[in-house]
């Protein structure tokens, strides 16, 4: 393909902004921005517009802001979104890399000063702080993110009547086995705010779930006439529905008594606590001047919330709330810019510390998968091969090339059993089996991604069924909502199978409080989920787990993603990938630019 041709490419620019473009550093949404804004503010210098253009870039990557310091190197910001281009590859002929290098920045201090120098900076389209480079409204979000949670652990304490709060501690947390959460719950009742992180089944939820009859008595113990008003959230449904399950499993090994101050709690997504209604001009119901209600606000999977969303909870949340941020600080982090839980972690601990809990002991019983957890999380590639290759109960690992005929066996069987179920019009049996195994890719497109995977599972399928390749509303299809629909009720993540086929399908969707069926033909956001990325399974578990790596070393593939995808197994998981790729994926962390850390200590 000629530059001519490919969209990507953008004609008009000039000088470094259109080698960048043309060597895939920059895309076209990036140069326009950086154009317009320039030339709206009078900008002149070439290097305060790319400045410009990079930070766009930086938060279409996850970042909050840019480090010049680490843009220095044109050959740092190699495509992350599956884009064939980049500085090293075939088509950035040696004429542009050297155009580049011409042309790039040699001097990251001479770089800041002329940017802040610069009318951009003057005019607010560019902020400056600690030598990063912000957009304005990145700058505001997490400037505001920062102040709430620094006034909200510099408030006086919430009053706590000691005696209940050890009577409660020592009924609640029984025993050497519950010391760590119990020293988590008698810090978290004594704060306004909580950061309650740890690993896959450290005893999150239980912790919670206690903690949740700890402030339950504490609220009555101060006099208060009404119940207490209690919000569990989650960023997806999925997660909220889960949410919701683990705290009704929590409850079900508590006293009579204590169980029944959790037996009517709800779980919902961010969006709707927020009161999100895309018809309304508003959009939010509950911002700085309409706060919301509640006294306890408890949100679970904090490392999927974006700083914008995060921005919008805070300012929306009563001083006098207590807020409880509960998550696992080494997963992904949020899909838009941000990695608010990580920066929580760290900045809350040098500035309050006794606000962050963190939560080490694995409680699962297969420890295999806690181990290869740990070992991902920390760096350590050579346990983590170790670990692989010693394999087990829990931890198997798949070297091959071609997969397929080993994969088959399992995924058509776990296909056929889906059909078996939704034939018989079991709802519960047909979302109990989905929840079983979970194929998961690093990448959506090739041969190790989810499309080629999904059309394989279902061309199997076909083959042992006989049934038509070209049903789309198959009975047993697997499905995944892509897009939250509040009218339908059915959000992101959410997962179903489609029953009775044809124009009667109907889906059955796995909610906290059961199955809902919806007719098919309502939903419009859907994907089959034979396989499903390791992005979009965070937030939800299945009991055996496939973790599909790409052949070729990808930016794509970094430690957190890794870690992610195996702590989304309870008792089994299986990577398929080489052991050149797993220790690729092990030593790449990612790094998002951020603030917010800083911030937070000053
Ligand atoms: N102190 C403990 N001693 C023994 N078992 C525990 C303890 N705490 C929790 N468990 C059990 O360990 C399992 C995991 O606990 P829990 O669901 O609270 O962890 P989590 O951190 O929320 O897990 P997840 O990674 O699923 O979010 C549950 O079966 C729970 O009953």
């Amino acid at each position: 393909m000629t530059i001519d041709d490919d969209v990507r490419v953008v004609r008009h620019a000039e000088g470094v902004l259109a080698i960048a473009n043309q060597a895939g550093i920059l895309e076209p949404a990036d140069v326009h921005v950086a154009r317009e804004l320039s030339s709206i503010a009078g900008e002149s210098d070439s290097s305060v517009t790319l400045a410009l253009a990079l930070a766009v870039r930086a938060v279409r990557r996850g970042s909050i802001c840019l480090d010049l310091h680490e843009a220095l190197d044109p050959r740092w910001p190699t495509s992350d979104e599956g884009a064939s281009r980049g500085p090293d590859s075939d088509e950035t002929d040696d004429e542009t890399q050297q155009d580049l290098l011409d042309l790039w920045p040699t001097d990251a201090d001479a770089w800041l000063r002329a940017v802040q120098a610069s009318t951009l900076l003057r005019s607010g389209v560019l902020r400056v702080e600690f030598g990063l480079i912000y957009l304005d409204r990145y700058h505001r979000e997490e400037v505001r993110v920062a102040d709430i949670l620094r006034s909200r652990a510099a408030q006086d304490p919430p009053v706590v009547d000691s005696a209940i709060l050890q009577t409660g501690l020592a009924r609640l947390f029984v025993g050497e086995a519950y010391a760590e959460q119990r020293a988590a719950a008698d810090s978290a009742v004594r704060q306004w705010t909580t950061v309650l992180t740890g690993g896959p089944g450290t005893g999150k939820t239980s912790t919670i779930a206690r903690l949740l009859v700890l402030l339950g008595e504490q609220w009555e113990a101060s006099g208060h006439t009404r119940p207490m008003r209690i919000a569990l959230a989650a960023p997806t449904g999925k997660a909220a529905a889960r949410l919701k399950e683990s705290i009704t499993q929590a409850a079900a090994q508590l006293s009579p008594a204590d169980a029944a101050r959790l037996q009517d709690l709800d779980a919902m997504t961010l969006h709707r606590l927020l009161g999100w209604n895309s018809r309304s001009s508003n959009k939010i119901r509950f911002n700085e001047t309409n706060r919301m209600p509640h006294d306890l606000i408890v949100v679970d999977e904090t490392s999927m919330v974006a700083l914008t969303m995060m921005a919008r909870l805070l300012r929306a949340t009563r001083a006098t709330s207590r807020l409880v941020l509960v998550g696992d600080a080494d997963q992904l982090a949020s899909v838009d810019a941000g990695a608010v839980m990580a920066d929580l972690v760290d900045g809350y601990q040098q500035l309050a510390p006794s606000t962050v809990c963190r939560l080490a002991t694995s409680h699962r019983f297969d420890s295999e998968i806690g181990a290869l957890a740990s070992a991902i999380r920390e760096g350590r590639a050579d346990d983590v091969t170790d670990l692989l290759r010693l394999g087990g109960a829990a931890v198997s690992w798949l070297e091959d090339d071609d997969p397929r005929p080993e994969l088959r066996g399992q995924l058509l069987e776990h296909a056929l059993r889906l059909r078996d179920r939704a034939t018989a019009g079991d709802a519960e049996g047909a979302l109990t089996v989905l929840g079983e195994h979970r194929l998961v890719c690093a990448q959506r497109t090739g041969p190790r991604g989810v499309r080629y995977w999904n059309r394989l599972v279902d061309e199997w399928l076909s083959e042992a069924t006989g049934d038509p390749l070209w049903e789309p509303m198959y009975v047993g299809r697997p499905i995944l909502v892509t897009r939250n629909d509040y009218a339908l009720g059915v959000h992101n993540g959410d997962s179903g199978v489609v029953m009775g086929g044809g124009s009667r399908a109907v889906a059955q969707i796995g909610t906290a409080a059961g199955p809902v069926p919806i007719a098919a033909s309502r939903l419009s956001d859907i994907e089959t989920m034979h396989a499903m990325t390791i992005h979009k399974s965070q937030g939800s578990e299945a009991v055996e787990v496939t973790v599909l790596l790409p052949q070729e070393e990808s930016p794509l593939l970094t430690r957190e993603l890794l870690y992610t995808a195996v702590t989304r197994a309870q008792r089994h998981v299986t990577i398929v990938g080489s052991e050149e790729t797993v220790r690729a994926a092990v030593n790449a962390q990612i790094r998002r630019a951020t603030g917010l850390r800083q911030r937070l200590e000053k």
